[in-house]
């Protein structure tokens, strides 16, 4: 499908939410699915990523009632999964495979696994050495892609393992085995990762222990159903927030985000580059939240280094464009896993931007963005494309508001869909 946004937009101004938490969601459903009880999920995101580890969850029998933004998920162990009757498909999450291929590390058949096609060129040897180390039995496809099949296994022990890449991903994957291993597993991280896995295990009853960098548990873990309230999504609530500072005229309320520290690099890089970002309504419900107000402003370029990268590397590409409105040069390094996203994400933030006139440089593990470049379009129109890539999609109608001169025409934008269906719908609600 071809979208034509209107340029030039002459502001954003209104008080929104975004949809729910996509790695809160898909926790949720993880531990709903091996606690002992009835799990319930509000504001649970319904899109297409977790929609399948849903999927994935009935296929290994687990009973689950979805009625939109609500899910119950009756969970009975992970003893009592029952064999799948055909591949479990991840589509494009890397999240659903990574987390899964540790928590079904110890099942008592093989279970085989596929994706769509960019996720069947996104590494998991990552997942796999460690998990191998702790006894799991998984093969992947050549170049350790998808698919790959996860052999009957029936015991794994503990490991300490300290983390080559910072990878919230790979931890998942190894805390979902480390709950089923003989043992003690110890994960250590040089620079935190998302946290949601740690905090949701113990919000299930769980045990975990997190002390200078080192994360471990052990197995026996009587986790029992549970009442969670998923946040809104902090990686959706960016394209807004960055929406808001750079468009002329505009003031934007976007209620309910979650601001777990390990999360929140979005709104500590932006204020580094001189945002002034309101919080208000700061609660706590397992998760922390808070309404977010900005208003449009002028930035200025900073440098951002491998420190800030894991609390910050979804939200990299809608930097990338806020970075081309701010006074001076933006750095980004350490930055080399936004090559192994859904796409090539230094290669697909630069083809897009500089359709429109943005002066970016490719560096192997980041990028420079020279600032100050008003996006335009010479010709009657310019022709962006997400790659598939949902979050470059998103990027791509945020920077068509401020885009001069001729057309901005959005392919590809159905990909939008993998974590925040809608989001085209609630744009234009705001624009005036
Ligand atoms: O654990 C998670 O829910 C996620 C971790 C990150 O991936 P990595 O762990 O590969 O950095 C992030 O990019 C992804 O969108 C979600
Ligand atoms: C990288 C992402 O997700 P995943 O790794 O789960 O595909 C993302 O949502 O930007």
């Amino acid at each position: 499908m071809i979208k034509l946004m209107r340029a030039q937009s002459t502001g954003l101004r209104g008080t929104m939410t975004v949809p729910g938490d996509k790695s809160i969601s898909h926790r949720a459903l993880m531990f709903g699915a091996i606690a002992q009880g009835v799990t319930e999920i509000e504001n649970f995101l319904v899109s297409d990523d977790v929609l399948h580890t849903m999927a994935v969850f009935r296929e290994l029998g687990v009973t689950i009632d979805q009625h939109g933004k609500h899910v119950r998920v009756i969970g009975r162990g992970s003893e009592h999964f029952t064999q799948p009757q055909k591949a479990l498909d991840m589509g494009n999450s890397g999240t659903s495979t990574r987390l899964l291929m540790g928590l079904l590390s110890r099942q008592p058949f093989n279970i085989h696994i596929v994706g769509d096609e960019s996720l069947s060129r996104r590494p998991m040897k990552r997942v796999l050495t460690p998990l191998a180390l702790m006894g799991a039995d998984i093969r992947l496809s050549e170049n350790d892609t998808l698919p790959g099949v996860i052999y009957a296994n029936s015991q794994v022990t503990g490991i300490t393992y300290e983390m080559p890449v910072a990878s919230a991903q790979v931890k998942s994957a190894i805390l979902l085995a480390g709950i089923q291993a003989e043992g003690v597993t110890t994960i250590i991280e040089k620079i935190p990762s998302r946290d949601h896995t740690e905090r949701m295990l113990r919000q299930f009853g769980g045990t975990i222990t997190v002390k200078d960098g080192r994360v471990s548990v052990t197995k026996h873990q009587h986790l029992t159903g549970q009442h969670v309230i998923v946040p809104s999504d902090i990686s959706s609530a960016a394209f807004f927030i960055v929406a808001g500072l750079i468009t002329p005229n505009s003031k934007l309320t976007i209620k309910k985000v979650g601001i777990n520290k390990t999360r929140d690099g979005v709104l500590q890089l932006l204020k580094r580059m001189g945002a002034n970002i309101v919080m208000s309504n700061i609660n706590v419900n397992g998760e922390p939240f808070a309404d977010i107000t900005i208003e449009a402003q002028q930035l200025k370029g900073i440098d951002i280094t491998e420190k800030d990268i894991p609390s910050s590397v979804d939200e990299l590409p809608i930097i990338a464009l806020a970075a081309t409105q701010a006074q001076g040069d933006t750095t980004i390094t350490g930055a080399g896993e936004l090559r192994v996203k859904e796409t090539d994400r230094i290669a697909t933030v630069i083809s897009e931007l500089t359709k429109l006139g943005a002066n970016i440089e490719a560096l192997e593990d980041g990028m420079i963005i020279h600032g100050g470049t008003p996006l335009h379009v010479t010709n009657e129109s310019a022709l962006l494309t997400s790659h598939g890539d949902h979050r470059i999609g998103m990027m791509n109608a945020i920077a068509a508001l401020i885009t001069t001169g001729g057309d901005v025409v959005l392919t590809g934008e159905d990909a939008i869909s993998v974590s925040y269906p809608g989001f085209l719908e609630n744009l234009s609600r705001v624009m005036i």
